[in-house]
């Protein structure tokens, strides 16, 4: 059991943030190489990195006028779970590299902003530790290893902590090819732990000379060989819903929905095929294919208050904040991560408002000129 002490938020520098691109800089900017590196990055040209943001601004909004709005409600919910507004946390490898509160800050800031918390098979804290302090905003994700049983006994460490949900990566069966990460020999630094990953020597054992020693660790453990039919195996071994992460076309979406799952939009922020879709265009598609039999998540690019809503009004149930919620953590652990949430927040209200709109439900297709 990690004994991280976790230390009351008394970061000076947060309460000058005015948006999540200060947060940005602010995060940046307490890191060194190897993480910045390690988080910025996207798949050799970056075109699907910057496509996301991209996306999102070359859509534009219809707002109506003349409807009263003094009082404008975000609230959300997930799989049944109540949010605060519709914006969770996507998962991340890592999040020690960023602060020393790892993944428990995190966690901190999703519980006490009522949001959620989706935690990567890759995280530097054990699922028990984290999930104590997500008190039950917590989805789980998994990387299924060529080990299954390995794989099964993550899962039911995640059921049996709270887990709400279990997140499926579908777009990685490798590690997309993140050049800076090659260039400089992206490795774990020694102090930082995978419990999910086996030990730290068995990590070390993995590691080469040269190259993004990330693709060591995860060629050895992940299986390439995961597809639809598997989707029953993991059935028999939870009872969580499952949600499939990194859904870019109708096709899948269709073939999710018939599986019974939940479909996550995501081109993984960039990092792994690089020139497909920007997570944005690609949603329609998406909500049209499943017709309102399973929900529908998006993350990619999301940095304001009008993406979420856009996301939103093209049939998304939520967004999730992958790098952003990063940032957040370098600049200030958890009080950096809540900064994040808070100021997103405070932005989709108000877009919602000027939107002339007085809660998410009614938000539609009609509020967005794609
Ligand atoms: C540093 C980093 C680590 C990530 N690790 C994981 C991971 O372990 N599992 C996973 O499913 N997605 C992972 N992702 C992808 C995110 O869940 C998410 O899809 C992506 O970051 C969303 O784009 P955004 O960063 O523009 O918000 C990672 C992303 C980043 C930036
Ligand atoms: C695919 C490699 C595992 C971590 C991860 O998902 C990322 O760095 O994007």
């Amino acid at each position: 059991m990690t004994t991280i002490n976790l230390p009351d938020a008394d970061v000076p520098e947060l309460s000058g943030t005015v948006n999540l691109a200060d947060l940005e800089a602010l995060g940046r900017a307490r890191l060194d190489r190897n993480a910045l590196e390690y988080y910025a990055s996207g798949a050799n040209d970056e075109v699907t990195l910057r496509a996301n943001r991209e996306g999102f601004r070359a859509i534009r909004l219809r707002p109506r006028v003349l409807v009263d709005v003094s009082n404008v409600d975000v609230r959300t919910e997930v799989l049944g779970l109540p949010l605060a507004c519709p914006v969770g946390i996507a998962p991340s490898a890592f999040h020690g590299l960023a602060h020393e509160t790892a993944e428990r800050g995190t966690a901190r800031a999703a519980a006490s902003a009522g949001s959620l918390m989706t935690l990567s098979t890759f995280s530097n804290t054990p699922i028990e530790d984290v999930a104590r302090d997500a008190v039950g905003r917590l989805w789980f994700q998994l990387y299924p290893y060529t080990d299954r049983e390995a794989s099964a006994d993550l899962v039911r460490r995640a059921e049996a902590a709270g887990a709400r949900a279990l997140v499926v990566t579908v777009d990685a069966p490798f590690v997309g090819r993140r050049e800076p990460n090659e260039r400089h020999r992206f490795a774990l630094p020694p102090h930082l732990g995978v419990p999910n990953a086996g030990s730290r020597e068995h990590l070390a054992r993995m590691e080469s000379e040269s190259g993004s020693q990330l693709v060591n660790y995860f060629q050895g453990l992940v299986d390439k060989a995961f597809t639809w039919a598997d989707l029953a195996w993991l059935r028999s071994v939870t009872t969580l819903p499952i949600v499939l992460k990194g859904i870019l076309t109708a096709e899948d979406a269709l073939l999710a929905a018939e599986h019974g799952a939940h479909v996550w939009v995501s081109n993984h922020g960039g990092r792994q095929l690089d020139t497909a879709v920007s997570s944005i265009e690609a949603l329609p598609e998406v909500v049209e294919a499943v017709e309102g039999r399973v929900e529908v998540y998006l993350d990619g690019g999301v940095t304001r208050g009008t993406d979420v809503l856009k996301a939103v009004a093209l049939g998304a149930r939520a967004v999730f904040l992958g790098r952003a919620a990063l940032w957040g953590l370098a600049a200030g652990g958890e009080a950096g991560v809540r900064r994040t949430l808070d100021l997103l927040q405070d932005e989709l209200r108000l877009a919602l408002a000027l939107c002339g709109k007085q809660n998410i439900g009614q938000v539609g297709r009609d509020l967005v000129r794609l």
